[in-house]
């Protein structure tokens, strides 16, 4: 099984070396692929040095911030082109514990089509994160679940591990989220292709180093797309049984 993980760059100098340290130590024989948007902090020009140092380290280069969605769309490609049979997403900032990584690789061979590290499972945790993220996240995953009838307790969860066939029988060009909103997309997309989606319990860190790219507008454009889906799909039900 030959994994990428994936981690899209913005402003990371600081957490993104010792975050691939600690994959590199938990899960050696996943190669990285860096994907950085042009960072102003010099985060591109470090990952080039790591990838200098380590044949199985490898960069993207973007010309701007675009969006966390739009950098793992760009990593996937290349993933997929690449040969790669297992496609992990993992934030630069530690969040995503590279040690808990086996635990969602575990599932492929088991048959699981895109596995969610899940914060809101039993045995799932948040760590440092202030009352307010708690509730976005929670309220993001109900309003999600109930528009959408997707059964998951983590559906804007960002570390994930998906098999290369799930990502080929999506149309990825269709794919236009950029934050939050891109998680719910893959995960509503994937769930509508009938796949076999998994959840297992993780413990998502909040960054000591550097800061979060959420906003307001990430928040905003998640909601809207997550009720336009909800009543496109209700639609669609409903036309074709007429
Ligand atoms: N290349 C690139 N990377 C980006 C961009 N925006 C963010 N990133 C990178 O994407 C990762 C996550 O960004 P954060 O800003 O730290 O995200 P967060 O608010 O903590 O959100 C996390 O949790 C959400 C759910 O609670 C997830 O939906 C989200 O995917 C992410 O895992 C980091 O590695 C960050 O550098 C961008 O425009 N371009």
């Amino acid at each position: 099984m030959r994994v990428v993980t994936i981690i899209p760059t913005y402003n990371e100098l600081e957490s993104l070396p010792i975050t691939v340290g600690r994959l590199r130590a938990a899960v050696p024989d996943s190669d990285v692929l860096i994907v950085d948007d042009n960072s102003p902090d010099g985060t591109g020009e470090l990952a080039d040095k790591m990838a200098s140092e380590d044949s199985s380290i490898h960069v993207m280069h973007r010309t701007g911030k675009a969006g966390l969605g739009a950098a793992y769309l760009a990593g996937f490609r290349w993933a997929l082109d690449a040969g790669y049979d297992v496609l992990v997403e993992m934030d630069a900032d530690g969040s995503h514990k590279p040690e808990q990584l086996p635990s969602l690789l575990a599932q492929i061979p088991l048959g699981a089509d895109l596995v969610i590290g899940s914060r809101w499972v039993k045995g799932g945790s948040v760590v440092n994160w202030p009352l307010h993220r708690k509730a976005i996240s929670r309220c993001g995953s109900f309003y999600s679940r109930m528009m959408l009838g997707v059964k998951l307790r983590d559906i804007t969860a960002g570390y994930r591990a998906f098999r290369r066939e799930t990502l080929e029988a999506l149309d990825l060009d269709a794919v236009d989220s950029v934050g939050y909103g891109f998680q719910v997309d893959m995960t509503f997309r994937v769930a509508q292709a009938g796949l076999n989606i998994v959840e297992v319990p993780v413990t998502f860190v909040e960054r000591e180093l550097g800061v979060s790219k959420m906003s307001g507008n990430i928040v905003v454009e998640a909601m809207w797309n997550v009720t336009k889906w909800g009543l496109g799909a209700r639609w669609k039900k409903l036309t074709s049984k007429k």
